[in-house]
C-alpha cells in the first residue's frame, strides 16, 4: 500500500468529507486571497450555521499578523453586505506584547479595533484581548483562561504561524500542553516583527502574553491561515513532520478538526505527493459545495 504522509491523512472514501469542510485536512487556494476568502466563507458560515443568540454566542478565537489581514476585510465587506452579523459573538485574541502600552499603534489592541472591532458590530464588551498592563501577568493569564471557560469554550480559534512554526507566541521549545502564560520571544520572531517597528528590532517587545498550544487545542475547530513562500517551511514542517515541540503548529495534526488554508506559494516545500493528496480531496469536495464555498462568490473581485 502507498505510504501517506502524516496523520493529516484520511482515506478520499471518508464519509466527513462529504457531510462537512472541517475535516482535518490541507485546503491548497492557488493566491493569498483565495486563501484568506475561503477562510472567512468558512467563519461566516460557522457563526451563521450556529444561529448564535445573546444566551448562546458564537466564541471566536483571533489572531493578529499579516497573516489574517484579508480575511479581516471580507468578514467586514460580509457584515456590510448584510451576511454576517457578530452582535452575539464573543471574541479572544491570542496574544498581546508587553511593555507597550494598549494605544501603541502596534499593540494587537490597536491592530484589532483598526482591522475588524471597529467595522463591526461586535459589542466591546465582547471583545476579550489580554492585558498586558496587569499588576499580576501570571493572574491576568489564570483570569483570560477562566473568561474562555465561562464563554462555553472557544468554538473556532483562527491562526496564523510564524515562519519557524510557532502557532500565537508558542514559540520552539514550548510545552504542546501549555496555558495561557508570559512568554519570551524567539530571536527570530523578534527579527520577523520589526518589520511592524520600522526594522527596529530594538523597539520590537520582547515578552508576550500567549494562549498556549493547550488552550488552542481546546477549541472545537482550529483554522490555520499561511500564505507566502515565507511559510513554506513551517507548512512543510506542521504537516510532514512529526509533532514537536519545535514546531508548534505541528500540535495540531493531533486535534480532531484542524484545517491549514494555504496558497501555492506556501506548498513550496511540500512534497509533490502530499500536494497531489490534498488538491484531489479538495476538488473531490468541491464537486459538493457548502455554503462557505456560496458565501464568497464575487467578493474577491471587490476588495
Ligand atoms: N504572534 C504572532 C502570530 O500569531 C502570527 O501568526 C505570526 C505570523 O505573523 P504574520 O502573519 O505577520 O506572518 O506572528 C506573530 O508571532
Amino acid at each position: 500500500m502507498e505510504s501517506k504522509p502524516g496523520l493529516w491523512m484520511f482515506p478520499s472514501s471518508c464519509p466527513h468529507l462529504h457531510r462537512t469542510p472541517s475535516c482535518r485536512r490541507l485546503i491548497i487556494r492557488p493566491t493569498a486571497p483565495s486563501a484568506s476568502l475561503y477562510v472567512a466563507s468558512l467563519i461566516a458560515a460557522r457563526i451563521n450555521a450556529f444561529s448564535p443568540t445573546a444566551e448562546r454566542p458564537f466564541v471566536l478565537g483571533l489572531p493578529t499578523g499579516s497573516s489574517p489581514l484579508l480575511i479581516y476585510k471580507y468578514l467586514v465587506a460580509f457584515h456590510r453586505e448584510g451576511k454576517l452579523s457578530f452582535k452575539h459573538v464573543i471574541t479572544f485574541n491570542m496574544d498581546e506584547y508587553i511593555g507597550i502600552p494598549r494605544d501603541h499603534p502596534q499593540s494587537y489592541h490597536t491592530f484589532m479595533y483598526t482591522h475588524l472591532f471597529s467595522h463591526i458590530d461586535i459589542l466591546p464588551e465582547n471583545a476579550h484581548l489580554l492585558d498586558p498592563s496587569a499588576a499580576d501577568l501570571e493572574a491576568e493569564a489564570e483570569r483570560y483562561e477562566a473568561a474562555i471557560a465561562a464563554a462555553g469554550g472557544i468554538r473556532l480559534f483562527l491562526a496564523g504561524v510564524g515562519a519557524d512554526g510557532h502557532i500565537a507566541f508558542n514559540e520552539p521549545g514550548s510545552s504542546l500542553s501549555s496555558r495561557t502564560r508570559v512568554k519570551t520571544l524567539a530571536n527570530d520572531t523578534i527579527v520577523d516583527n520589526a518589520r511592524f517597528f520600522d526594522g527596529d528590532v530594538d523597539s520590537v517587545p520582547k515578552t508576550a502574553l500567549t494562549v498556549g498550544v493547550g488552550t488552542i487545542m481546546d477549541a472545537k475547530e482550529v483554522v490555520v491561515i499561511a500564505t507566502g513562500s515565507n511559510k513554506a517551511r513551517a507548512v512543510r514542517d506542521g504537516i510532514e513532520g512529526s509533532i514537536g515541540h519545535l514546531c508548534t503548529i505541528s500540535a495540531l495534526q493531533m486535534h480532531r478538526n484542524a484545517i491549514v488554508v494555504v496558497d501555492e506559494e506556501a506548498t513550496a516545500e511540500l512534497r509533490v505527493k502530499t500536494v497531489k493528496y490534498f488538491k484531489q480531496i479538495e476538488e473531490a469536495a468541491e464537486k459538493m459545495p457548502g455554503d462557505h464555498h456560496r458565501l464568497g462568490k464575487g467578493l474577491e473581485a471587490k476588495l
